[in-house]
This record gives structure tokens, sequence and C-alpha cells, in this order.
């Protein structure tokens, strides 16, 4: 009976208590759904970075915008466009500048009475990265862009049968159009097969109206961050593929604060912190200078102030938002590590930290091997460890370079990381098998080591 009452009545409160406290939960529910809460947001979409902005808010793209358009013009000429390759870092604008100038040609083609239409396709995102599933894929969003439905079945049913198919609703339904076919580099097919599948799939869509007796002018562009996917097409391919280059630059800081100046109505007014735009500018730029984690980090500050309840966004948001993102891409790297790996990157960490972010291997070597002795573990050669760390550098966790001379004796490597050291140790330490290490310690014989 008594288990009852402090059910009911939380903390011995009243029973009238108990109903206010009710109301007020379903109060916080209908506050919520009815978009009574506080925020800091007045257009969120413009910081979701798959929103295509218009024109007006993308910032110095100038040159690749005129060179699509100059290339999709053709369209409206009732000729069909030269494939283009856009080539550049992750968030430079490629996908956001083609897709822009692609809707603004539909619209002049629906003036003209011609069927212009662009089917978009990522083929990272794939589970399966086959050339069966990636005609498929290309076969269920053209049928969409058509309005048709698409009753191919994803297996049971032959590659070519699938070409087939997507060929005759493109055939049916558009005069004019444009695949766009992003990270195609990920399509790379059965191992084994003697050329990758995204070489054939290439070929099939060069060849397509010549062959297939397609009337409608089909053309590509892909977009890519690895435009060396060339030198593995087939000879044919290579040669009835020849795209116009399109290149992008990563954004350094004063073209991010571009770029999300543009987009500071999606606050409330004096919903941002003076220098707020500019923090995550350089967080941004020191990120490979990619516009979409610039954009995802601003809006990250947004949800963290509206978390808080707070009205304005504040720098320090931004370095929380920055923290949480960091950490997550860390826990991303090091979350499926060997523990004899982990114990390798800790160990560089250690020193790194004690030495500006840089870890000369032979001392990391030493701690590691004291930590492998507190933690009663076996100890591997210094060519292993110095091997488990360069693993995490593939990842992007750290850089290392050969230095002759300087620490005892010969060439060593210096570990450098280009992710924070603190975030790195955070994350390790969260791993209970590495609990244990009594790292302020080490501290001191780190500083020790990198005296001598
Ligand atoms: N010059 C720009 N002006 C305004 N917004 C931009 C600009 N460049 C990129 N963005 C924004 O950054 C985000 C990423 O851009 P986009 O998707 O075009 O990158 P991408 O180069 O195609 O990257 P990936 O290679 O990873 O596909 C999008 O939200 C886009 O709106």
């Amino acid at each position: 009976m008594n288990s009852m009452e402090g059910d009911e009545t939380d903390s011995g409160q009243p029973d009238t208590e108990s109903g206010g406290s009710q109301e007020s939960g379903s109060s916080v529910v209908d506050n919520i759904l009815d978009g009574d809460v506080q925020t800091v947001f007045e257009n969120k979409d413009l910081v979701d970075s798959s929103t295509i902005v218009d024109q007006d808010r993308i910032y110095g793209r100038d040159e690749q915008l005129a060179a699509e358009a100059r290339a999709f013009r053709d369209t409206l000429d009732g000729e069909r466009p030269p494939d283009l390759l856009l080539y550049g870092p992750s968030g430079t604008g490629k996908t956001l500048t083609v897709k822009a100038v692609a809707n603004k040609v539909k619209e002049r083609a629906q003036e003209s009475g011609i069927e212009f239409d662009f089917v978009a396709v990522n083929f990272k995102t794939m589970e399966s990265h086959t050339l069966d599933r990636a005609v498929w894929k290309l076969g269920h969003q053209t049928a969409r862009k058509a309005g048709v439905v698409w009753d191919v079945p994803r297996s049971g049913v032959s590659t070519d049968m699938k070409y087939t198919r997507l060929y005759e609703i493109v055939d049916d339904h558009f005069d004019s159009l444009v695949f766009i076919l992003d990270e195609i580099d990920a399509l790379t097919g059965s191992t084994g097969a003697d050329e990758p599948a995204y070489s054939r799939l290439l070929y099939s869509l060069s060849r397509v109206m010549s062959e297939q007796h397609v009337d409608t002018q089909l053309s590509t562009v892909v977009v890519t961050n690895y435009p060396k996917f060339r030198e593995n097409l087939d000879s044919r391919t290579d040669s009835s593929y020849n795209p116009n280059g399109i290149h992008f630059s990563d954004y350094d800081a004063n073209e991010l604060i571009e770029i999300l100046e543009r987009r500071r109505d999606a606050f409330k007014d004096d919903a941002l912190e003076d220098g707020v735009i500019e923090i995550v500018a350089a967080y941004g730029a020191q990120n490979e200078g990619d516009a979409r984690r610039a954009i995802d980090l601003l809006r990250d500050a947004g949800e963290i102030a509206n978390r808080a309840g707070d009205p304005v966004v504040t720098q320090d948001h931004v370095r929380s938002a920055n923290d949480s993102v960091v950490k997550n891409r860390v826990l991303e790297i090091v979350g499926g590590m060997s523990v004899q790996k982990k114990l390798s990157l800790y160990a560089a960490a250690l020193v790194a930290k004690e030495n500006e972010g840089a870890a000369p291997s032979p001392v990391v070597y030493d701690i590691y091997k004291i930590l492998c002795e507190g933690s009663d573990m076996e100890i591997y050669t210094q060519e292993t460890v110095n091997s488990h760390i360069n693993k995490a550098g593939t990842y992007g966790v750290l850089e290392s370079e050969r230095v002759s001379g300087g620490f005892k004796s010969g060439v060593h490597l210096v570990f450098k990381f280009t992710e924070p050291v603190g975030a790195v140790l955070d994350t390790l330490s969260e791993d209970e098998r590495l609990q244990e290490i009594p790292a302020k310690e080490l501290g001191e014989v780190v500083k020790r080591r990198l005296r001598d």
C-alpha cells in the first residue's frame, strides 16, 4: 500500500499535487507540439545541410555555377549537355551548385515545354556497391521523377532487364535527363571483377542514346572527392567518357563566414551572440574547409542553446557543440579498435599532451611499456606499436613523420595529432580496460622522458 502511495504521489505530496504534476507533464508535451517552447531558430531548414538553398545564398562559386549553366544551357536548345565531372573535397558545394543550376534549368525548360529533369543518386549510401544495385536504384529514382511505379524487384531479375526498364521510363517521360552520380567511386562492384562497376555503368550511360535507341538527351554529372577513379576505367569506357572537369577547392575561414552569414536568418533576430559565426567558421576551416560541417556545427550550437532554454546562441554553445562533434568522430574511429591498438594510441596521446600535440615514437614506446606492465598486458615490439598507431592515422586522428637524429639515435617517427588530444584521451579512457591507468602520474614520467 505504501509503495502504491509512493508511486502515485511522488515523495509523499498530497494527491492534488500529484494531479497538478500530471497536468504539467501533459502541458510540457502540448507546449512542445504547439511550438510554444523557447527556440533560437526562425527558419531551421537553412541550417540543415541537405537543403538546396537559393542562388543568392551561394557564396563564391560563380565560376563553377557559370560552367554548369553553360553546360546545361544546351538542354534549352534541344541538345545534349556535355557530361560533367565535379571534383574537390567534401562539403565544397559540388552537389549544391549543380542541383541549384538544374532546378533553374528545369523552370526554364518547363516554360519552353521541354520535359527536363535530373535524378541524383549517392552510391556511397547504398548497402551494396554492385552494378545491379546501382541500376536498380537509378531506376527507382527515375521512376519517382517520372511519376510512375518502379515495378522491378531488387533481386530475381537480371541487370539487363533493369537497364531495359530504366531506359524505357527515360525514353517515355523525358526530353532531356541528367543523372547526378554522387560518390561514384564507391561503386566498386563484386571483388574479382575485371573492371569496377562504375566503369561499366558509365559505359552503358554514355552509349545509351546510340545503342538503346533512346531519344532522350541523356547526360551525366559525376560528383567525387576522388577524381583518380578515372585511372581504373576500362579502356573502352575511357574512350567514350570525356566529361568537362570542374574543380572545387576547400574554403578558408573567411569564405565560411560569408557562407554562414547568408544563413543568419535561420535564427531569430539577435539570437546569435557576436563572434558566433566567426568561431564556427574557424572550427570549420580546421575541419578541412568543409561547409557542411560548419553548417551542422552552427545548428548543433543552436540546439544546445534551445535545450538549455537560452534565448541566445553563445560562443560557449559552439565550443560544447564542437567538443561533442569531435568526441563522436574520435569514438567512431577508435570504438572498434583492439585493446592493443587502443593502448598504443593512448601512449601516443599521453606523450602528445605534454608536447604540443607531437609524440616521438621512442618516448611513446617507453610509455606504452609502462602501460602494459601496469595492466598486465603482453608487450609488443616497437614496430608493431608504431604500426598500430599509424593505423589510427589512416582514419584521420594523426599524421606521422620520419625524423632523423635526436632521440637515442637514427631515424624515428613523430606522431602529430590532427584531432584534439584531450578528446582522444577522454574517448579512449571510456574503455573500462584503460580506466585503471593513472594518467596524471604518467604525465610526470612523460615530461622526464621528453627531457631525456
Ligand atoms: N559556396 C557555398 N555557399 C553556400 N552554401 C554552401 C556552399 N558550399 C557548400 N555549401 C553548403 O555546404 C553543404 C555541403 O555542400 P555540398 O553538398 O554541395 O558539398 P559537396 O561538395 O557535394 O560534398 P560531398 O563531396 O561530401 O558530397 C550544403 O549544405 C551546402 O548548402
